[in-house]
């Protein structure tokens, strides 16, 4: 299994985003500390999200950048990606292990130490834990986690924590100062003005 990048670039497919300029402007930046999750958004054909997992695996390789597939198992496995990232509405862990094979890189939600204990040992390789802040990002959230609900996870498992929710360069000490690995983020760079400073602030704290 390949080491894990501490900054997960989530794909931002909404209306008017671009998310492969982005994902060019990062990877000169965050290169093997990098790992993109491709996030579609439900509406999007299981065609659409193949092609847009075809060209990032592509634009990855060159810098050895692990790219996953969020949700969508079969078009990781179909288009060469590293693994893929499953929550509470998709296959269970185990399930998506036996699909995905024991090499994969696979990703769990978890908001609490409980079920991230049991993500851990149906055969997730790290976890995705948040909301750490509210965000505007995704609808239907519960209500942020904080430093204290990251702490209270990755005090109970032995694999690393990707801290997501609103999530920035500023926030990253406190993250770490909680356990967490990495974060995860959407908005903090596919939002930013100049989405390759955003990545070095991010880099920097991540890896200080
Ligand atoms: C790193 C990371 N953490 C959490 C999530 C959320 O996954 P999930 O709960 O399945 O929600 P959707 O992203 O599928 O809407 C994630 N994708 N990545
Ligand atoms: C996709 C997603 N999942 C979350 C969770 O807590 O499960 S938060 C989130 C959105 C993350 O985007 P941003 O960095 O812009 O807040
Ligand atoms: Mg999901």
């Amino acid at each position: 299994m390949p080491s894990l990048g501490r900054l997960h670039l989530i794909t931002d497919t909404r209306p008017g985003r671009d998310p492969l300029a982005v994902l060019q402007a990062v990877l000169p930046v965050a290169r093997a500390e990098l790992v993109v999750q491709v996030r579609v958004e439900d509406a999007t054909t299981d065609r659409e999200a193949y092609d847009l997992t075809r060209r990032v695996v592509a634009l990855c390789q060159p810098y050895d950048v692990t790219c996953l597939v969020n949700d969508r198992l079969h078009v990781a496995l179909a288009a060469g990606a590293a693994g893929g990232h499953v929550g509470a509405d998709d296959l269970p862990v185990a399930a998506a292990r036996r699909v995905l094979g024991p090499a994969a890189v696979l990703g769990a939600t978890a908001r609490e130490p409980g079920s991230a204990v049991a993500a851990t040992t149906a055969g997730a390789s790290y976890l995705g834990v948040g909301p750490y802040r509210a965000t505007t990002t995704k609808d239907g959230l519960p209500p942020a986690i904080g430093a204290a609900g990251v702490q209270a996870v990755a005090g109970a498992v032995g694999v690393p924590v990707i801290a997501i929710g609103a999530v920035t360069a500023e926030h990253v000490p406190a993250l770490r100062a909680a356990g967490a690995y990495g974060v995860a983020v959407v908005g903090a760079l596919s939002g930013a003005t100049d989405p390759a400073r955003a990545a070095a602030a991010l880099i920097g704290a991540l890896t200080c």
